[in-house]
Order: structure tokens, then sequence, then C-alpha cells
């Protein structure tokens, strides 16, 4: 379990979060949602010790992230971390010169999944393919967790498709999966958890399944009520 204990992360003057707390289990997808800015982003980043946080902390199973966990745990951004005149087989290549526990049999077999030409310029890409490339990177390692920034940002339908079909493979199973999406609809079916974000503090959080067997209600109807209802 990640669990994430009263995280507070400011840029300058600027407070970003506040005192977030949550979890994410193994085997789960939880989903951060926010509107733009609210910092999702810096959340996950936070939580994979990309960029340091004022106060708080982070633990993986009851342990502080220490070196040796870094393998654990997994950030997938929505920009491409590579040098635009790589090819796709040159940034699987730079990535596996990092992690000691890459699985080369699920690279390729992603590879296949998402129908990418290893041969091809990362500057030639699309942006569902960077898309695409930046999840074939990230669960070629084998982590327990695995956060993902947006996956579906800017992308059309069919890429989103393609894409949600692998939060529904065997890829993901018994990962823990960490995502924050604007597009909620395309895994809204597939989500656990979800964690509605507002003004630097946790709003809501909910089971997706209580909220519709106990209230009715569907992710949509909760942000509803958190963002547009109450201002
Ligand atoms: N390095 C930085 N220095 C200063 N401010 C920053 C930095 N990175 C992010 N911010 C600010 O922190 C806030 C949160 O940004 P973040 O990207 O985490 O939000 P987000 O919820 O992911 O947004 P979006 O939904 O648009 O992707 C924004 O106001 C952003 O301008």
């Amino acid at each position: 379990m990640i669990r994430v204990d009263k995280l507070s992360k400011s840029f300058g003057r600027k407070v970003i979060f506040d005192q977030v707390s949550f979890t994410a289990e193994k085997g789960e997808i939880t989903c951060l949602i926010g509107i733009n800015g609210v910092g999702k982003t810096t959340l996950l980043k936070a939580i994979a010790h990309l960029t340091p946080v004022n106060s708080g902390k982070v633990t993986i199973n009851g342990e502080p992230l220490r070196a040796q966990q870094y393998r654990d745990i997994v950030f997938i951004p929505d920009v491409l971390p590579m040098a635009p005149s790589f090819s796709i087989q040159e940034a699987i290549d730079f990535m596996k010169d990092f992690y000691p526990n890459w699985n080369d049999a699920r690279c390729s077999d992603l590879l296949t999944f998402f129908k990418l030409d290893q041969l091809q310029k990362l500057s030639h890409l699309s942006k569902g393919n960077v898309a695409k490339v930046n999840l074939v990177l990230g669960l070629s390692v084998d982590a327990h967790y695995i956060l993902m920034d947006e996956p579906f940002s800017g992308i059309d339908i069919f890429s989103r498709e393609e894409i949600a079909s692998l939060f529904s493979s065997g890829f993901l199973e018994d990962k823990g999966i960490l995502v924050t999406t604007h597009e909620i609809r395309d895994i809204e079916h597939l989500i656990d958890k979800a964690i509605l974000l507002k003004d630097g503090t946790v709003a809501k959080e909910f089971y997706t399944e209580d909220l519709r067997f106990e209230e009715g209600k569907s992710i949509e109807d909760a942000m509803r009520e958190i963002y547009v209802n109450h201002g």
C-alpha cells in the first residue's frame, strides 16, 4: 500500500496542497481527480520523490521510500522524458540501463499490444503514440506501483480506447495504479477508488462501488457536487 500522510507542498508562497492524506492499494486503480492546476501532477511527483515536499511523508508497505524502493514505484509522465531524436528502441535501451528490474518480454508484448514500430523516431510520433510509448517504457519496469499522469490527455477517441483497454488487460494485474485523468468516462467503470482534490486538500474520497450502491451516484455526479454545485 502507498500511504500519503499529511503531505504539504508549496512553490514559493503558493500553497499547492496542504496536509493531503490518502492510500492507494496494490491490485486497485485509484484515480486522482481535480480541475486544471489543482496539483495532481505535483502530487504524483511528490509521491515518486521527484519533487521535494515541505512536510508529510509517503510510505510503501509501511516503509519510507528508500533508494531500493524506487524500483517498486514507476512514474509515467504525460510528456516524453527523452531526446526527440531517439527512436523508440533507443528510448527503450536508455530506460533499460536505469532499471535492473526491466522486463524485456513484457516490453515486447506491450509494443505488440500498441502496434508500435521500434524504429520510429520519437519526434515523428503522434500525441497518442507518445502516450503509448510512455506506457510501454513505464510498464516494462517490474514495479508494484505505477503512477500515471494523464495517460489520455489530448488523445483521439480510438487511441483512448486502446489505452483504456490496457487497464483491463493482464499488464496491470496485481499492480497498484494511481492515475490522474480528466477523461473520467474512459475508465470510470475500471476505477476502484477516487480521490477528489480541491483547494489543496482532499474534498472527497470514496470507493466507486460504494458510491454507486449506497448513493446511486457516478464519479461524474460526485465531481459535479464538488466542483460545480459548491463553486
Ligand atoms: N516548478 C514549478 N514552479 C512553480 N509553480 C509550479 C511548478 N510546477 C507546477 N506549478 C504550479 O503548481 C500548480 C499545480 O500544478 P500541477 O501541474 O501539479 O496541476 P495539475 O492538477 O496536474 O494540472 P493539470 O490538470 O492542468 O495537468 C499550478 O498552479 C502550477 O502552475
